[in-house]
C-alpha cells in the first residue's frame, strides 16, 4: 500500500495487524499517519487496542503484519540493534505511572537515555530539557520530593532529551488529579506549539482529548473515524456512541 502523507508523517502505520495467543486480534488492519509537530489523541472503549497501537508504533511490541514507520524507517525491518538504537534516539514514551528512578535526582533522570547510551549526559541538554517542561528550578530534587505532576513532566523531559521525531503517552495523566492534569496537557500543548514535538496520546478522557489537533477512534482494533479541532462534548458524545455500538 501506498505512504499517505510522505515525508510530512513523523509516524506511519501501514495495514498492521496485531495478533495475540487465543485468537485476539488486538489491532486489525491499521493505516494511519502522524503529521510531524501535531498533537493526536487516541481513543476507544476498553479493550478496542489503543495500547497495542502506541506499543507497535513505537516499537515496543512487534506487529504481526503490515509496516510502521519512524521518521520514514521501517520498525518492522531493522534488526534487534537498530531498532534499540532507533527507540532510544527518536521515540520517547510515558506512561500513566511515570517510572522514574527513585534514588535519582530529577536531572539524573532526565540524563538517564544518555546514560544507557553509554554517554555522560551533557549538562546543558538536561538543563535545557528540564526548562522545557518548567522544571530547571527542581534540578537536583528526588522524585518523592516532588508532586504527582511534577513527576510526570520529568518523565516527559527524560523521553524530550533526545529530541525524539514523536513522543507518545499511555494515559499520560492517568494517575493525576484535575488541576495537575491540566498543567500536564498544557505542557503537552505547547511542546506541540512552541517546538513542533509530534505528540500521540492515549486517553480515555474526551476533556484531555480536546487539547489534541485531531481524535482518532478506535474500535474492535479498527480506526472507525476522526475528529478534527476536538471540543470534549463532540469527543464525549462520539464515545457514547461508540460504546453503545459495541
Ligand atoms: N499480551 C497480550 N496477550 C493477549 N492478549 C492481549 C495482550 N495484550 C492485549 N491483549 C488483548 O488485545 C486487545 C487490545 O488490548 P489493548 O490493551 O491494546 O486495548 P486498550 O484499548 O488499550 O484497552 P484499555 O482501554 O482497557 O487499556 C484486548 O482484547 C486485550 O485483551
Amino acid at each position: 500500500m501506498k505512504l499517505m502523507e510522505g515525508l510530512d508523517t513523523a509516524v506511519e502505520l501501514v495495514s498492521v495487524t496485531k495478533l495475540y495467543a487465543h485468537g485476539v486480534t488486538a489491532l486489525d488492519d491499521v493505516t494511519i499517519g502522524f503529521r510531524h509537530g501535531t498533537f493526536t489523541a487516541v481513543m476507544g472503549p476498553s479493550g478496542s487496542g489503543k495500547s497495542t497501537l502506541l506499543q507497535c508504533a513505537a516499537g515496543l511490541d512487534k506487529a504481526t503484519s503490515g509496516q510502521v514507520r519512524v521518521d520514514g524507517r521501517d520498525l518492522t525491518s531493522l534488526s534487534e540493534r537498530k531498532l534499540t538504537l532507533l527507540r532510544r534516539n527518536r521515540i520517547g514514551f510515558v506512561f500513566q505511572a511515570f517510572n522514574l528512578l527513585p534514588s535519582l535526582t530529577a536531572a539524573q533522570n532526565v540524563g538517564l537515555p544518555m546514560r544507557l547510551a553509554g554517554r555522560r549526559p551533557d549538562r546543558d541538554v538536561v538543563r535545557h530539557s528540564l526548562a522545557a517542561v518548567g522544571l530547571e528550578d527542581r534540578a537536583d530534587h528526588r522524585p518523592a520530593e516532588l508532586s504527582g505532576g511534577q513527576q510526570q513532566r520529568v518523565a516527559i523531559a527524560r523521553a524530550l532529551v533526545t529530541r525524539p521525531a514523536v513522543l507518545f503517552g499511555d494515559e499520560p495523566t492517568g494517575a493525576l488529579d484535575t488541576n495537575t492534569t491540566r498543567d500536564v496537557l498544557r505542557l503537552l500543548r505547547s511542546l506541540v506549539d512552541k517546538h513542533a514535538q509530534t505528540v500521540v496520546m492515549v486517553t480515555h478522557d474526551p476533556a484531555a482529548a480536546a487539547y489534541a489537533d485531531r481524535v482518532v477512534f478506535l474500535a474492535d482494533g479498527r480506526i472507525c473515524g476522526e475528529l478534527a479541532d476536538p471540543t470534549a462534548e463532540a469527543v464525549a458524545s462520539r464515545m457514547l456512541a461508540l460504546e453503545e455500538s459495541c
